[in-house]
């Protein structure tokens, strides 16, 4: 079934929204808010419709040529159609549309949310690229990106998205490990590379199943095609990346560096660290300046004597410049191995932090009274009982830094029912091209 349409709004999702004649919400895959396209429906459902564009009879104002022809260009740039203005005015709308519907705050979210901070590069500024790999049914060693509900990897040879040290790194690899490996499956499940434009450290780090492997054979092919400053092996079974069963050095330093905020992190590669380093600054940023500190040409400051809990604290992002802006900083985090790059970290910048290695919501009752807390859960959310507890230890300011409004609405209602006040809610754009958000928002005790 074919009509022509008017495409009103991005979604939060690769797809634009629009309505077909008979009212019915359709959500348009590669459409731009203005198009006025006619569409193919592909799916349809008792209350909303899926469809394609078949023609653009007259592009939207917000409509700009892409940039990234390959088809892998589909599930990592979704967004590259649209100017950038208009992505980062779709991404603010994304968050006040939860923040009014989830959040239950009505017309009030627009006062609350300021505008997305734009990111300086729109292209070229990951500090990461994750590759899945997989041998197809002709025993071809492929290398690519996973895209959404696709079990398999769609190749590319670049990712524009990436800084230029590892922009070609897709086609790169591929060409390495397939030599490399020969007909031989050596058990490399998923391809890891790290680089940063601050230390000119880059990692290549190859997740393997446990088996034999030629360790320095692929060393001196990977250190060679990507000048990798370290290459290491991540052993560990494919889809339980969480449970890490060892990690060799295969070449250089085995750790990879970066520069935050004046601070130097090591975050070896099964840590988490965010993926664009200078949009992560403004993140931290923000925190500070929630929390009444500020941002000085010697770093964080201001925060002298306060006790705050930094929960899911990765490798000390946040913790770090807290700590160095004077607070009394106690961290809490699952992951081994960001747990020791955290303890690692707090030592070389030189500030005392109490590292928790552990779950942060049950941790969180043991933690006592705090004056203020940062919170950085994954997309999941905050579980049930945390804004309660959180509650009970009394701080005075919570610091909310999210990446999936829609969980974040869901917990906003869950503070302001113990007792807390949204204050602002500040987006940062650190995925250009893309319908991602992150968001840094306030609440204070009422
Ligand atoms: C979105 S990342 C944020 C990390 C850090 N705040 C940063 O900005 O770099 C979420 C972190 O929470 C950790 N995490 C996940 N579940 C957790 C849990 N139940 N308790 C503590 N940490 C958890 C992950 O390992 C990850 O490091």
């Amino acid at each position: 079934m074919s009509e022509i349409i008017t495409i009103e709004r991005m979604g939060y999702g690769a797809e634009a929204v629009g309505h077909l004649a008979s009212g019915k919400t359709v959500f348009v895959e590669g459409g731009a808010p203005g198009d006025v396209a006619s569409i193919d429906v592909v799916e349809e459902k008792p209350s909303f419709a899926r469809a394609r564009i078949g023609k653009i009879e007259q592009p939207g104002a917000a409509r700009v040529a892409p940039k990234w022809a390959e088809p892998a260009a589909l599930g990592a740039a979704p967004w590259q159609h649209l100017a950038y203005d208009a992505q980062l005015e779709a991404k603010r709308a994304n968050v006040v549309a939860a923040l009014s519907r989830t959040g239950g705050f009505g017309e009030r979210a627009d006062e609350l949310v300021a505008s997305c901070l734009p990111s300086k590069r729109q292209w070229g500024y990951r500090n990461k690229i994750e590759l899945g790999a997989q041998w197809d049914a002709k025993g071809t060693f492929n290398l690519g990106f996973h895209q959404e509900g696709d079990p398999n990897v769609q190749q590319a040879l670049a990712c524009p998205l990436a800084h230029d040290a590892i922009a070609k790194a897709p086609k790169a690899l591929r060409g390495a490990l397939r030599f490399l490996q020969g007909s031989d499956d050596l058990g490399i499940f998923r391809v890891g590379v790290r680089t940063s434009v601050r230390t000119r450290e880059t990692e290549v780090a190859l997740w393997t199943r446990p088996s034999g492997f030629p360790r320095a054979a692929a060393a001196k092919m990977l250190k060679s095609s990507l000048k990798a400053t370290s290459v290491v092996r991540v052993i560990a079974d494919p889809g339980k990346a969480r449970k890490i069963k060892g990690l060799e050095v295969l070449d250089g330093k085995g750790i990879w560096t970066e520069q935050l905020c004046g601070a130097r992190y090591v975050a070896h590669a099964p840590s988490f660290f965010q993926v664009n380093t200078a949009q992560a600054e403004k993140l931290v940023e923000q925190a500070v300046l929630a929390l009444g500190g500020s941002i000085g040409d010697a770093g964080p400051a201001g925060l002298d004597g306060m006790l705050v809990a930094d929960l899911y604290a990765g490798c000390g992002t946040f913790g770090v410049a807290l700590a160095r802006a004077g607070a009394d900083v106690i961290a809490v985090e699952s992951a081994a191995s960001s747990v020791r790059d955290l303890r690692r970290n707090a030592d070389e910048n030189s500030v005392d932090i109490d590292v928790i290695g552990g779950d942060a919501a049950r941790e969180l009752p043991q933690l006592g009274g705090l004056d203020a807390l940062v919170v950085d859960p994954p997309r999941a959310g905050l579980a049930d009982g945390v804004p309660a507890d959180i509650a009970a230890a009394r701080p005075s300011r919570v610091v909310y830094v999210s990446c999936n409004p829609a969980t974040w609405a869901r917990d906003v209602r869950r503070f302001e029912d113990v007792g807390y006040r949204l204050e602002r809610v500040q987006p940062v754009d650190l995925f250009p091209q893309t319908y991602h958000v992150e968001l840094v928002s306030c609440f204070v005790r009422c």
